[in-house]
């Protein structure tokens, strides 16, 4: 079936999530995935490579930056997290945003949570939660429900230990709190198998560069697919490879430096999924429900010195439009810089976008503390 570009992107946007930037070059990247409709590719000679589902923790770990943790709540904790962000997701939205002057929406429903009760009418969390939807309006973003709280501290205690025994990158935070914590979380509900999120990585404003990101899922197994982006240097030498890997209920898979740099994600529709039974009945009745959800939710960390206040201004909006920080993916090396501000077109503004671009000076911006960098100070 042939179709014009513009539709494309329409449907290509239309499966960007919440909190990814639907700037020009995520969906230039998300169009050429699509449909090739763009420059040879020298891969293109190259066998495509097979998609490989990836099992168990082990296998995970030995072909992704990501971590899978089975089984990592109480199994009632978890179930009682289930049926809570079940009943939240009511009032959850699809995000919306422009693109080529169209208005498109996300083929899913989120939500967005700060922990910290004082924090969530301030004008930065404001800020941040408005951007999270790619600038439109919200409601202030809303308090970590006492289960998602019970959820983190587990969580907590995972990420910290895995953290201990990997490499940590010169940009990653390196300031206090000095072991990992999540400040704010973005939730996710899918209904059955029709619905989905396409190949993105995340909006890095609030995050900095190479952060960490817990996710828990629950609720019906479904694939998170990571697929690699391939640095220009090697396009001729090997093909991306795609990964899948089965998230079952009550799994947490820890997105762990470079995931956000090197890869994207998804999770892409089905044919058919399976019935979810919970082990644990909601409330103190004996029946048991069966649910075609899966709700998955994202526990980050805001770092303090990429606060709302500290993001540069695109031209958009008479400068009131916070730019988005992207990871040049398809870096050369060298001394190319690996993190770039630009504008959010296809936010605000109708789409339209002023072209705004510079790269990421932690030092000059005055960032930090970084692992490698003290504040505003290059270590060397
Ligand atoms: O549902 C998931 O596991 C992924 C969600 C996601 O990619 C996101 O919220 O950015
Ligand atoms: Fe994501």
């Amino acid at each position: 079936m042939e179709m014009d570009t513009e539709t494309l992107l329409a449907l290509v946007a239309s499966s960007l999530p919440a909190g990814v930037s639907a700037g020009e070059a995520e969906l230039l990247d998300a169009l050429i995935e699509a449909n090739g409709d763009a420059p040879p590719s020298p891969t293109k000679s190259l066998p495509r490579l097979p998609v490989l589902t990836l099992t168990t923790p082990a296998m995970v770990a030995q072909h992704t930056p990501t971590t899978l943790h089975t089984s990592i709540l109480p199994a009632e904790l978890a179930c009682q997290l289930y049926y809570t962000m079940l009943e939240e997701a009511k009032t959850w939205s699809r995000n919306k945003w422009y693109l080529a002057d169209r208005l498109v929406e996300s083929p899913h429903t989120s939500g967005f949570y700060a922990r910290d009760a004082k924090s969530v009418d301030s004008k930065g969390m404001l800020e941040a939660a408005q951007y999270w939807y790619n600038g439109n309006r919200q409601k202030p973003p809303r308090v970590f429900p006492d289960v998602m709280e019970e959820a983190l501290h587990f969580v907590e205690k995972v990420v910290q230990e895995e953290m201990k025994k990997r490499k940590r990158y010169p940009l990653e935070w390196g300031g206090e709190p000095s072991s990992w914590c999540a400040n704010v979380a973005a939730s996710n509900c899918y209904r059955g198998c029709k619905e989905g999120v396409g190949a993105h990585s995340d909006m890095l404003t609030y995050l900095g560069p190479y952060p960490t990101i817990a996710s828990i899922s629950l609720g019906t197994t479904r694939n998170f697919r990571l697929r690699e982006v391939i640095p220009v240097t090697e396009v001729d030498q090997r093909q991306a490879q795609t990964f899948d890997i089965p998230l079952p209920h009550n799994s947490l898979l820890i997105m762990h430096p470079p995931t956000q740099e090197k890869f994207k994600h998804s999770i892409p529709t089905m044919k058919s999924i399976d019935t979810f039974r919970p082990a644990f009945g909601r409330g103190s009745g004996n029946e048991v429900d069966q649910h075609n959800e899966r709700i998955n939710i994202t526990f980050r960390f805001f770092r303090p010195d990429f606060q709302p206040e500290s993001i540069p201004r695109c031209k958009c909006t008479h400068g009131e439009t916070p730019a988005v920080l992207r990871s040049n993916m398809k870096k050369k090396g060298g001394n190319e810089a690996s993190h770039f501000w630009m504008c959010n077109g296809g936010a605000q503004n109708e789409g339209k976008s002023c072209h705004f671009f510079k790269n990421l000076d932690v030092v000059g911006e005055g960032r930090g503390p970084c692992v490698n960098v003290k504040r505003g100070i290059q270590n060397n």
